[in-house]
Order: C-alpha cells, then sequence, then structure tokens
C-alpha cells in the first residue's frame, strides 16, 4: 500500500534546504541497512538548487557516495556538456563536489552527437534503457529506485512527459525518446510512468505560484494526460514537497497532509 503525504515550506530557499538535509538523512538511513542505494535525480529550478545544498551540507560527506548510483528522470538531448543538461548542471551543483563519487556511478542518459547526426533521441532512450537493465534484478527493466525525485513544470509535467504528448502512452520499456517538447529544447529523454512507478520513494519537488494548479491536479488524482504529475506515484511513498505558494489551498485539502 502506497503512501502519500504533503510536507509545506515557508518559501523555496527553505523548501530546497530541506529537501537536500531530507535526502541525506534519508541516504544515511538506507545505507545502515543496504548497499548499493539508487537514486534519481531531476532537472529544474528547485532541483538543482537541492543538490547545491547538498554539496554545502554539513553531513555531505558522512554518506558512502561510492555506494550510490545516480541516475536522471530526463536529460535534454543536446551535446554532451551543454548548459541545458541536467547532468551538466548537477555536476556543476554538486558531482564535481564529490571525490569520492565514482564516475561509474553516474549513470548519465546519452547525449546528443553532432559528429552522429544518425544517432537520435530514440536511439539514445535505447541505449539508457540497457543501463538501466544492467543495474536491475534478473526479469526487471530498471533497478528498484530507493528515491526518484522529480520537478514539476508549470504545465504539470513531470520527467519530460508532457501534457497530452505521445511520449505519455510509452509503456513496457522503461525509458522513452521524446521529440517535440513544448519546452524547449524539444528533444529529450524521459523516464516512462512505468520506470517511475518503480521507485520505493517518488518525492515531488516544486516551488512558486505558477506550480499551484499543478500540485491541486496531482493531489486530486486529475487525469494523467492534461496533468502527467498525477500519474507519479511510488511504491511506499509518494511525497509532496512544496512551499506555500505552490500548495496554495490543496495541502490543506489532502488527508495526511502535513
Ligand atoms: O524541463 C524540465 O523542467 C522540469 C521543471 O523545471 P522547473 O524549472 O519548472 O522547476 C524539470 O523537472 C525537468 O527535469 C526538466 O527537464
Amino acid at each position: 500500500m502506497s503512501a502519500r503525504r504533503v510536507v509545506v515550506h515557508p518559501d523555496a530557499e527553505v523548501l530546497a534546504q530541506a529537501t537536500a538535509s531530507r535526502l541525506l538523512t534519508r541516504l544515511l538511513d538506507l545505507q545502515s541497512v543496504r548497499t548499493p542505494v539508487h537514486v534519481v535525480l531531476t532537472g529544474g529550478t528547485v532541483g538543482i538548487k537541492v543538490l547545491a545544498d547538498v554539496a554545502a551540507h554539513p553531513v555531505r560527506d558522512a554518506v558512502d557516495w561510492g555506494a550510490v548510483h545516480l541516475w536522471w528522470g530526463d536529460d535534454r538531448f543536446v551535446p554532451e556538456g551543454h548548459a541545458d543538461r541536467n547532468v551538466q548542471q548537477a555536476r556543476d551543483a554538486l558531482l564535481d563536489h564529490l571525490p569520492t563519487l565514482p564516475a561509474g556511478n553516474v549513470h548519465a542518459m546519452p547525449a546528443a552527437r553532432p559528429e552522429d547526426p544518425a544517432f537520435t533521441e530514440d536511439d539514445a532512450a535505447r541505449d539508457y534503457a540497457a543501463e538501466l537493465a544492467r543495474f536491475a534484478e534478473p526479469g526487471d527493466a530498471a533497478p528498484q529506485f530507493d528515491v526518484l525525485m522529480l520537478g514539476m513544470g508549470p504545465d504539470h509535467h513531470v520527467a519530460s512527459l508532457f501534457p497530452g504528448h505521445p511520449a505519455l502512452e510509452v509503456s513496457g520499456v522503461a525509458t522513452t525518446g521524446v521529440a517535440d517538447s513544448p519546452k524547449p529544447p524539444p528533444l529529450r529523454v524521459s523516464l516512462t510512468f512505468d520506470a517511475i512507478r518503480r521507485a520505493r520513494e517518488v518525492w515531488i519537488v516544486a516551488a512558486g505560484a505558477e506550480k499551484a494548479a499543478g500540485v491541486r491536479a496531482g493531489l486530486s488524482g486529475a487525469p494523467v494526460v492534461e496533468s502527467p504529475v498525477a500519474g507519479a506515484v511510488g511504491q511506499d511513498l509518494t511525497l509532496w514537497l512544496v512551499d506555500a505558494a505552490a500548495a496554495g489551498e490543496a495541502a490543506e485539502a489532502v488527508e495526511g497532509g502535513a
């Protein structure tokens, strides 16, 4: 039985700091009972701020980063090192500050290859699915992620699963290429809902009044085709981490809201 909780923080700054603390605490707890730990990172404004706050956190080095595998919920299909790449933003904010994190534990989604234009976003999705399968239990398409963090766009998208987009319908595989993303850049790679829902815990992190409608839609179980965030559910827990502006009046309406 999956639980849902809503935690409201006063503003985006506190939300990011508290989420960084929560992530580090969760990693430490998990590492006292199992290894390795699989975490899915998100891009987006708050998602990257959380990583910067992890980098600056006093207990950062209490985590055994050698036993943490990092994955991404989505990335932009642009060349390696491009400022739009979620992995590049994560490297700048956190990964480059973790000397004990092995390069082999950083599972970036494949980038576009300007020297090989025949390599498409669908090829990148296929290769990432193969990488996920390498770390999965036999018969599974992906490892069971311990924590999967998702930002949410003002249009209610999560990862690169946008309202009304055909990528929403992809199932039976862990990843999908995304063409014609309504938010630039147009080409992306994303986990599918099948993969997202394999996570033990899904944490949805959102700040700002422009996210309030998405929070309300997600919490009230709106149709996924209109509000993809409503489809992001963890096996054990779906945790909404929001600031007061994004919560609006939605949080009080939810049983189990905090
Ligand atoms: O394009 C993306 O946007 C979302 C949300 O970004 P935000 O700046 O509105 O918080 C992000 O979660 C996703 O990973 C990213 O690729």
